[in-house]
């Protein structure tokens, strides 16, 4: 029987305050896109789940994932069913057997769009895990900005306690950053005391410079998360743009001692993709971002691969038969 140790967790940051907008600090984007390539090409793992470590890695990955169901055909059913999904992600057996029966055990949020939060709000009560609503004209963000703030306000009047908002990609492809600043401020206005994640569409901003700009413009103006992608742009997470991200995260918290978690989402979908971001979280920002107060991953189908992975590592070549119908 295998036998896994985990990370622990930490309770929920204090807001970031955000700084007024300092144009200065864009200017030290230093991006230069073959080191960035070579960088981000030693990160991903090269081993299944075979080892221990591995398969912790991956119990705490499931910790940090912001369970997603963002389509057109969502019903109160499916989201009830995420949000069972959300409390109880490992079958108590598997737990069992790989060594941590009483592994207390849940996603790091549930993610849905506003007319699924009260939805989701009951089918959580009492679990702890938070409600995150996509927000401020999801995916393309293109709806006036007054009906922007009135969609945060409601969701958070709704029981959501993270906001996932989208910026204006026109602010950045025309190097507005100033009017990049004010959205975000109001938006952090309006979401009170929710926290806020900002999502840049990095596939949309044209350059690796813009993604790091952006990013910091997101934090100065009180981002609580940056987020890659809303899941919906042909690029969306990729090792790269993450790590010019995840070194803006690390410019901020020098300047100004806070610290901003990090969000990469879309096409998130094997357990090795986990542990690979997982890894770039450790070597890059070091232990304490990979607690879920500051790093999550968005994803709709990463649980199901995680724990086929999990399977695998605590039955070995029998796991296959798990699934096999007996007779
Ligand atoms: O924010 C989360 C993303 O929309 C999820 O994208 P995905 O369906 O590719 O995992």
């Amino acid at each position: 029987m295998a036998t896994a140790t985990l990370p622990h967790t930490h309770p929920l940051p204090e807001r970031n305050p955000g700084t007024p907008f300092d144009p200065g600090a864009l200017e030290g984007a230093l991006v230069n896109k073959s080191a960035v390539e070579r960088r981000a090409a030693t990160l991903p793992t090269r081993r299944t789940v075979k080892k221990a470590w591995q398969a912790a890695w991956l119990l705490h990955a499931i910790r940090t994932i912001d369970l997603t169901t963002l389509s057109g055909d969502d019903t109160p059913g499916t989201v009830r069913r995420l949000c069972a999904k959300a409390r109880q992600p490992v079958r108590p057996e598997l737990l069992r057997d790989l060594g941590v029966p009483h592994l207390p055990l849940t996603t790091g949020a549930v993610c849905v769009y506003h007319e699924m939060v009260p939805v989701a709000v009951e089918a959580l009560e009492g679990s702890g895990i938070p409600v995150a609503a996509v927000s401020t004209g999801f995916p393309a963000g293109l709806t006036p900005h007054r009906l922007k703030l009135q969609e945060i306000e409601a969701s958070v009047a709704a029981g959501a306690r993270e906001i996932d908002i989208v910026i204006s990609r026109r602010h950045v492809l025309t190097g507005n950053w100033k009017a990049l600043y004010q959205e975000v401020r109001d938006f952090r206005e309006a979401c009170g005391p929710a926290h806020m994640k900002s999502i840049l569409a990095v596939g949309e901003l044209g350059t690796l410079k813009n993604v790091y700009k952006a990013s910091m413009v997101c934090m100065q103006a009180g981002s609580d998360f940056i987020k890659t992608s809303t899941g919906k742009e042909a690029v969306n997470a990729t090792l790269q743009n993450s790590l010019v991200m995840v070194r803006a995260i690390r410019a901020f918290y020098e300047q100004t001692g806070y610290k901003v978690g990090f969000k990469p989402a879309g096409g998130i979908r094997t357990a090795k993709q986990a542990l690979d971001w997982l890894i770039l979280m450790k070597e890059e920002l070091g232990h304490e971002w990979m607690q879920p107060h500051l790093f999550r991953i968005g994803a709709s189908a990463l649980l199901n691969d995680i724990e086929r992975q999990l399977e695998h590592f605590a039955y070995g070549r029998y796991a296959s038969m798990q699934y096999q119908p007996l007779g």
